[in-house]
């Protein structure tokens, strides 16, 4: 398929001016799993980057170590052309009523995700120009391909346009944190927002995860071993997806046995049923009417209560002790211990 044949644009480097953003200072507001890849990336890529940290922030010196400018979020988006805004979606909307003042016309508030400008929890003030630079990965990944020379896929798009040249400068910064190396992909913010939530919530963070944990618990019941059980479910499910990453579903399906393929696709459907389509339809819904972010604004106004539950009782699952007494037994674990570290210290 050309990229004409796409039913949206799709950008590479050669349609990417990176004049755009040579001459800008970036502001970068978070240090966080995307921040630290975006102001690192920029940084390398030849931008003068800030980094918008609070006084007291832990991230402060990780930004230093790695050669960066730090300065509160108000002085950062003070001096900066470019805003981007990487601090978790929850605490944006105080965020930008910080810097607001700060923004002068013809400067730029960008987003990694659309959802507080899609559920009108920013209101963005007029003379400015408004983008998202979305990149389709986490972020140590970004980080991480932009280092090996890969990049990965991202979004643009583009919510005001007072300056005619938004959509050209948020390439130019696809670009120069590595996006327009595996491509960017035209958007709004309403289509990243909700595909994004559908996609994290249905697919690839709720639904594989409750996939792996019911696939767990019903051969452990069953009497099988916990360590076969976190096997089959857990560690080759990545071997699984790596294949279809690397080659579409085809690639799996070529490459498992013909055993697999055939029981596969009698039993896929079973479990995976009309009922949790019907399932999938009513999370996609509740994104869409705006129901989830209402519960999830509500949740944070509460403190978390519903969320600090659920994260405990995830953590203390026991594929999780299966697996952390499993993956030091073998030798990949000294590899997943190093990319476990990174994130750790991402978060920090
Ligand atoms: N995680 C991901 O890979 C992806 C995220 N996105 C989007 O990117 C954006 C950022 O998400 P993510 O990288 O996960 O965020 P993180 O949770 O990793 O951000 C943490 C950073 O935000 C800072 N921070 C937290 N609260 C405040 C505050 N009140 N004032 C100032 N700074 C604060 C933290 O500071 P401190 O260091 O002081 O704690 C830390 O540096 C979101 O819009 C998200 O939806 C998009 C694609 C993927
Ligand atoms: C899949 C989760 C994600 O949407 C992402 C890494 O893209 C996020 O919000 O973190
Ligand atoms: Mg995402
Ligand atoms: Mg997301």
């Amino acid at each position: 398929m050309s990229d004409d044949e796409f039913t949206q644009p799709v950008y590479h480097e050669e349609d990417t001016n990176p004049d755009y953003i040579a001459d800008k200072t970036v502001a970068v507001l978070g240090y966080g799993s995307q921040g630290h890849a975006h102001a690192q990336n920029l940084h390398e890529s030849g931008v003068d980057v800030v980094v918008g940290l609070r006084e007291d922030s832990a991230s402060r010196a990780a930004a230093k170590e790695d050669g960066l400018r730090v300065a509160t979020p108000v002085e950062a988006a003070a001096e900066a052309d470019v805003v981007s805004v990487l601090v978790p979606d929850t605490v944006q909307p105080a965020v930008y009523a910080a810097i607001e003042d700060e923004l002068e016309a013809g400067n730029t508030l960008q987003f990694a995700h659309g959802f507080n400008i899609h559920y009108g929890q920013i209101e963005p003030k007029d003379g400015i120009d408004v983008t998202m630079v979305a990149p389709k990965s986490p972020g140590h990944i970004v980080r991480r391909t932009y280092e090996s020379g890969e990049g990965t896929p991202g979004l643009v798009a583009v919510y005001q346009d007072e300056t005619g040249e938004a959509k050209e400068e948020a390439l130019a910064y696809a670009s120069a944190i590595g996006c327009a190396r595996a491509g960017v992909i035209q958007t709004s913010f309403k289509e990243e927002t909700e595909t994004d939530l559908f996609g994290e919530q249905a697919v690839l963070c709720g639904g594989v995860t409750s996939l792996v944990k019911q696939g767990y618990e019903v051969l452990v019941d069953a009497g099988y071993s916990p360590e076969m059980a976190y096997f089959e479910v857990l560690n080759e499910l990545k071997l699984i997806v790596d294949l279809m990453y690397e080659g579409g579903l085809g690639e799996m399906w070529d490459s498992v046995s013909d055993t697999a393929e055939f029981g596969g696709l009698t039993r896929g459907d079973v479990v995976v049923d009309e009922g949790a389509r019907e399932n999938m339809e009513e999370v996609l819904e509740q994104v869409q009417n705006g129901e989830f972010a209402q519960e999830w604004i509500t949740e944070n106004q509460a403190n978390r209560p519903r969320f600090n539950q659920l994260h405990e009782r995830e953590r203390n699952h026991e594929i999780e002790e299966v697996g952390e007494r499993l993956r030091e037994l073998f030798e990949w674990a000294e590899e997943e211990t190093e990319d476990e570290q990174e994130r750790a210290e991402v978060r920090q």
